[in-house]
C-alpha cells in the first residue's frame, strides 16, 4: 500500500497555468479496497469556458514557436515521466487497480509516446508536388486545428492521455482535458509534469468533472474545435451526435469484442499464454481485451484444458502487491455489469466451466474482485460473444476451419484487435488481410500496441481516426494546400486547353 501526499490528494483543475480550486467535489475510491482516496472537483460549464478562453490565448503564440522548439518541451516531458515512473506507477495503480507490472507497462507508453512525438517536431512532412502550370510551386502543409478537446477513460488513464495531448501538443495546438473521474490522479501528475517542463500558460488545461457536465460543454464551445474521445460506445455514440450537429470535427475511439483465433497446427502452449495474458491481463478491462477465442475442433478439448490448468496460477488481489496477476474491476457498477453477463451467458445455454462468481480477497473485503472466468460451447450470435463485457471472462468458440474461424472473428459490431495462432505462412498472410480488424496479431494475443503505429479500429470501435503513430496528427490538424505564382503574370488554371 502506498500513502497519498496531502499535495497529491489536493486535486484543482489545472486553468491557464492556475491550480483553482473548485467548491463542489465528488470522492474518488481505491477499487482494490473501495476506501476513499480523495476528493475531485465536480466542475461546471463555467469551468470550460474559463479554460477555453485561457486555451485560445495560449494558442496563438504557442503556433508561433517553431515545432522543433515545441518537441524540445514534450522531450523534458518523457525526461521527466521517465523520472517519476515509479511513483506515476504506482499512484496508477492505485486509481485504476491494474497491477504494478502493468501499470509500469503503460507509464512507459507515455514516455516512449513523448519521445516519439518529439521526433515529428522535426518532421510534420506535408508535400511538395508539380504543378499543372509553369513557374508555379505546389505544396500542402500541417496545420493545427486551435483548441482541442480531449476526453479520456479511466481503464488508459496516462497512456491514451499522451496518444492525444502529445501530437495536439507538438502540432501547435492547445488543449483541454476532461480526464475520466474514476482516475484524477494521472491527470494531476501529467499536467504537474507539463508544468515543471515550462509549458507556456493555457497550452493544457485540466478540467474534472462529470462527462454529462464537462463533456457536453466541451463539445458546446464554439472556441474547441475538435473532440478527441476515448471511452464507451455509447457515450461515443453521444458525443458524435452532438459534433455532427455542430459540424465539429471528432474522433472516436471505442469498445471491442476481440477474439484470439487458434487453428490445429498452432503452438498451443503460446496460444494459450497469448490468451491468458490478453483475457485476464488489466483484468479484461482493455478495449483490445481477448473475450472470445475461436479455436479448431481437432485442439478445442486441448485448449480448453491447458487453459484450465493455466488460469489456477493466476493470482487475484491488490495490484500493489508485487505478486498478483489480476487486480480489481474498477467499481460496483463494472462488477454488476460482468456478474450480467454471467447470467446472460448461462441463461444463453453456455458452458460456464470456471470462475463466474465475485470474490472475497482477504483484508480487501470491500474491493471489487472477479473470478477469471471461462464460457465453452458458445456460438457466435449469443450476446456474451456479441458484446462488450469488460472484465475477466472468455467464451470459447469452436469452428470447423479456417474459412469459419474469420468470419466468426469478424461478425461481432466492434473490430479493434484480432490474433491468429498457427505456423502457416499462406494463413498468416490470408488472415491479416481479412481481418476485418484495425489491429492484427499473428502469434501473439490481441493486447501490446506499440505507440509508433495507429491505433484504433473499424466498425463500432470507432469513426476512421487513429491514435497514436503518426495518423495521430491528422486529427490534430488542417491541411492547407499553398500554391506560389513565380511567373510574374496571371497564369489561370483549370482553363481547358483542348478547345
Ligand atoms: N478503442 C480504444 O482506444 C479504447 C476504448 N476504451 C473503451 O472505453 C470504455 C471504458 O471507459 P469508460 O471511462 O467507462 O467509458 P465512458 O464512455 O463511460 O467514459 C469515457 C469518458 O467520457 C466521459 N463522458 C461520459 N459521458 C459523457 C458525455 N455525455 N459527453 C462527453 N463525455 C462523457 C467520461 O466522463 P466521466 O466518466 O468522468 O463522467 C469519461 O471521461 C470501454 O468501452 C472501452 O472499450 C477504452 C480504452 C481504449
Ligand atoms: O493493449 C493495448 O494494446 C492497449 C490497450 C488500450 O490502450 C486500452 O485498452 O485502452
Amino acid at each position: 500500500m502506498i500513502t497519498l501526499t496531502s499535495e497529491e490528494k489536493n486535486l484543482k483543475n489545472f486553468i491557464n497555468g492556475e491550480w483553482i480550486e473548485v467548491a463542489n467535489k465528488e470522492k474518488v475510491y481505491n477499487p482494490a479496497n473501495g476506501e476513499v482516496l480523495a476528493e475531485i472537483p465536480d466542475s461546471d460549464a463555467a469551468a470550460i469556458d474559463m479554460a477555453a478562453e485561457s486555451a485560445r490565448i495560449a494558442q496563438k503564440e504557442w503556433a508561433g514557436v517553431p515545432a522543433p522548439q515545441r518537441a524540445e518541451l514534450l522531450y523534458k516531458v518523457g525526461i521527466k515521466m521517465k523520472e517519476q515512473k515509479e511513483r506515476l506507477s504506482q499512484l496508477l495503480t492505485l486509481e485504476n487497480g491494474k497491477v504494478i507490472e502493468e501499470a509500469r507497462g503503460e507509464v512507459q507508453e507515455g514516455i516512449d509516446m513523448a519521445f516519439y512525438m518529439a521526433g515529428e517536431g522535426r518532421r510534420l512532412f506535408g508535400q511538395t508536388t508539380p504543378s499543372e502550370l509553369k513557374d508555379k510551386f505546389a505544396m500542402s502543409q500541417r496545420c493545427p486545428v486551435g483548441v482541442v478537446g480531449i476526453i479520456t477513460p479511466w481503464n488508459f488513464p496516462i497512456a491514451i492521455a499522451t496518444w492525444k495531448s502529445f501530437p495536439a501538443i507538438v502540432a501547435g495546438n492547445a488543449v483541454i482535458w476532461k480526464p475520466s473521474s474514476e482516475t484524477p490522479f494521472m491527470a494531476k501528475a501529467l499536467a504537474k509534469i507539463f508544468e515543471e517542463a515550462g509549458l507556456p500558460k493555457g497550452v493544457i488545461n485540466v478540467v474534472y468533472g462529470s462527462g454529462a457536465t464537462i463533456g457536453q460543454a466541451m463539445i458546446n464551445h464554439e472556441a474547441i474545435r475538435v473532440i478527441s474521445f476515448t471511452g464507451s460506445n455509447e457515450t461515443g455514440r453521444l458525443v458524435a451526435t452532438e459534433c455532427g450537429r455542430q459540424l465539429k470535427k471528432v474522433s472516436l475511439e471505442m469498445g471491442g469484442k476481440n477474439a484470439v483465433i487458434v487453428m490445429e497446427d498452432a503452438d498451443i502452449d503460446l496460444a494459450v499464454e497469448g490468451i491468458l495474458w490478453s483475457a485476464f491481463g488489466t483484468s479484461g478491462q482493455r478495449c483490445t481485451a481477448c473475450s472470445r477465442v475461436i479455436v479448431h475442433k481437432d485442439v478445442r478439448k486441448e485448449l480448453e484444458n491447458r487453459l484450465l490448468e493455466a488460469m489456477k496460477d493466476l493470482t487475484i488481489g491488490d495490484g500493489l502487491d508485487p505478486n498478483i496477476k489480476v487486480g480489481p474491476i474498477i467499481n460496483q457498477a463494472g462488477l454488476d455489469k460482468v456478474l450480467k453477463y454471467i447470467e446472460i451467458g448461462k441463461e444463453e445455454g453456455a458452458n460456464l466451466v470456471t470462475g463466474g462468481k465475485q470474490l472475497t480477497v482477504e483484508n480487501y473485503e470491500n474491493g471489487f474482485y472477479f473470478e477469471p472466468t471461462l464460457f465453452t460451447d458458445v456460438t457466435i450470435d449469443m450476446r456474451i460473444a456479441q458484446e462488450e463485457i469488460f472484465g475477466p471472462v472468455v467464451s470459447l468458440i469452436e469452428v470447423n476451419d479456417f474459412d469459419e474461424a474469420i468470419i466468426a472473428n469478424n461478425k461481432v459490431k466492434y473490430g479493434l484487435s484480432s490474433s491468429i495462432f498457427t505456423q502457416d505462412v499462406n494463413r498468416v498472410f490470408k488472415a491479416q488481410r481479412d481481418l476485418d480488424t484495425g489491429i492484427v496479431y499473428v502469434n501473439a494475443g490481441t493486447t501490446g500496441a506499440e505507440i509508433h503505429l495507429p491505433f484504433g479500429g473499424t466498425k463500432g470501435t470507432g469513426n476512421g481516426h487513429r491514435d497514436s503513430g503518426v495518423q495521430a496528427l491528422d486529427v490534430f490538424t488542417e491541411w492547407k494546400a499553398v500554391y506560389v505564382d513565380y511567373s510574374g503574370k496571371l497564369q489561370r488554371a483549370q482553363i481547358d486547353t483542348d478547345a
